[in-house]
Order: structure tokens, then sequence, then C-alpha cells
């Protein structure tokens, strides 16, 4: 049976997502949906899929899946997209809203002027399970690992520029160390409050911005001693705020949140 199912595609600093409100339109076997629609020439074409559902914990719930059909714990840019969703399509008229991830309840804040959601805050947690890596034996660098609900590997180099993020990123995502892979950051520290960072993505590869990518550098830098708490961190894509708070430990990340298009898909159940 063909099925019609109504999207809408979002991104977040140019990390660019399927949105599905599936209270409206019920989406089976996702992690399949998020390969064939995510594939640029015979899809939608998108990092990956994320699915809008109800809670009972929070206001909504939150479902990520990279464009390979894994399922992430969490994702900062989607969450900020799903802030603008919701307020924006009516789903409520809130704007502080509890969502329900794999990674625990997020509060996101809407910053909303003339009714159009211009930034969203997540407050993304504390970070967890950090350490130092030392790859020195096979690369030069020696490595931050860093959990925001889901893996991060963070690198400071001196010239980004240099980096072969297309051969490096794979390789350090599959590195045996991490046997639910992780996601690769390579950054390089602008000034104490300013880093520029480049993200090759679990199941997605490179992709123009990440946000818990980008919590997981500031923090980083931080236990690093490379940069202050607050820092802007500057993607492919765009520019995130984000704060390691000293008093809650938590992170808030702040950033834009864009809406591209609607569409209707068609799809064999
Ligand atoms: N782009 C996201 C993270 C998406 C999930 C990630 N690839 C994973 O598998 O952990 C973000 O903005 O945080």
């Amino acid at each position: 049976m063909i099925k019609r199912i109504q999207f809408t595609k979002m991104h977040g600093a140019g990390n660019d997502y399927i949105y599905v409100d599936t209270t409206r339109y019920p989406v089976t076997n996702p992690e399949k949906k998020a390969i064939e629609w995510s594939a640029y020439h015979t899809g939608i074409g998108s990092d990956g899929l994320v699915l809008i559902g109800t809670s009972d914990k929070a206001d909504f719930s939150m479902r990520i899946f990279n464009a390979d059909g894994s399922e992430a714990m969490m994702c900062g840019n989607a969450s900020r997209c799903i802030g603008k969703y919701l307020f924006e399509y009516g789903l409520t008229g809130r704007t502080v809203i509890t969502l329900d991830t794999l990674s625990g309840i997020k509060i996101l804040k809407l910053n909303v002027e003339n009714e159009t959601v211009t930034a969203v805050t997540v407050d993304m947690g504390e970070p967890s399970e950090t350490g130092i890596i030392d790859f020195s034996d096979t690369y030069s660098y020696v490595s931050t690992k860093v959990s925001m609900g889901n893996p991060h590997l963070v690198t400071f180099v001196e010239d980004i520029n240099g980096i072969n993020l297309q051969k490096i990123g794979p390789e350090l995502e599959n590195n045996p160390l991490f046997p639910d892979r992780t996601n690769v950051e390579f950054a390089q520290v602008l000034d104490d409050h300013k880093i520029r960072m480049r993200v090759w993505e679990r199941g997605s590869g490179i992709t123009q911005a990440c946000g818990t990518g980008a919590c997981a550098t500031a923090v980083a830098a931080v236990i690093r001693g490379k940069a202050g708490r607050k820092s802007a961190i500057i993607m492919d894509g765009g520019t995130l705020t984000i704060e390691w708070d000293e008093k809650t430990n938590h992170v808030f990340m702040t950033g834009p949140a864009t809406k591209v298009f609607d569409g209707t898909i068609e799809t064999e159940e």
C-alpha cells in the first residue's frame, strides 16, 4: 500500500533533517526510511530523519536517525528546529518546551519575534565520559572524548584547513576504541571565546554543523585549557554559542533554526 507522508525540511546552521509529526503521520521502519529519504539523488536529501512525537514524561518527544539509518541518542541542531516547528505550526503556544530524547529530557527556550522563532537555547545537560586519548603513535594527535548523550572525539589542531576530514573522519569514527563508533570534530582555537570547528558525523559523514559536536568542542576546550566557558563555535554552515555553566555543570546551546520547505513523500508500507 502506498502512503503519503507530509514532512518539513529544516536546518540548524546547515545541518539538515527531514521532520515528520508522527502524531499525524506515523512512520514505520524509520531506519529504512532514513536511508531512502536522506539520499540526495533518489530521495529528499538530508543528513537524516527526525520524528516528533508525544511523551508521557515531557511536552513532546524526538527520535533522530542518521542518513545510514542508525538511531542516535541526541541531536542538538534538531532540538532547536523542533522548537521552531512546534511553535510555528501551532502544536504549542509555549516558549519553554520540554523534549523527551533517548539521552533524557531537554529544555528548549524559544526566542520569538512577531510570532517567528528567531533562535532557541537548549539546556543540553551535563557532559560525561570525558577523557584524553593519545593517538600520537598513529596520528600526531592527543584528542579529547566527550559525551553529550552521544559520543564525540575532539582534536585541536593549529591549522584546520590542513585536515583531510573525508579520509580521517571515517578512520576515527570506526576506530576499535569506539565500539559504538564516534562523531569526530577537528577544531582550531581562534581566541579565548572563538573556535573554528569541522565535523565528521557518525552515520552521516561530513555535515555543515553539529550541535552536540559544538557542545563537546566547547567542553573539550575548557578541559584542555584552550578557551573560556562561553565560546562561539564557527562551523561550515553557521555559528552556535555554547556556554558550559560552572554552577550547574550544564551546557547551554544557542543558535538558529530554519525552515526550508514542506513536502509530501509517497512511501510503500
Ligand atoms: N547533528 C547532530 C547529531 C546527530 C547524531 C550523531 N550523528 C550521532 O550519531 O551521534 C547534532 O546536531 O547534535
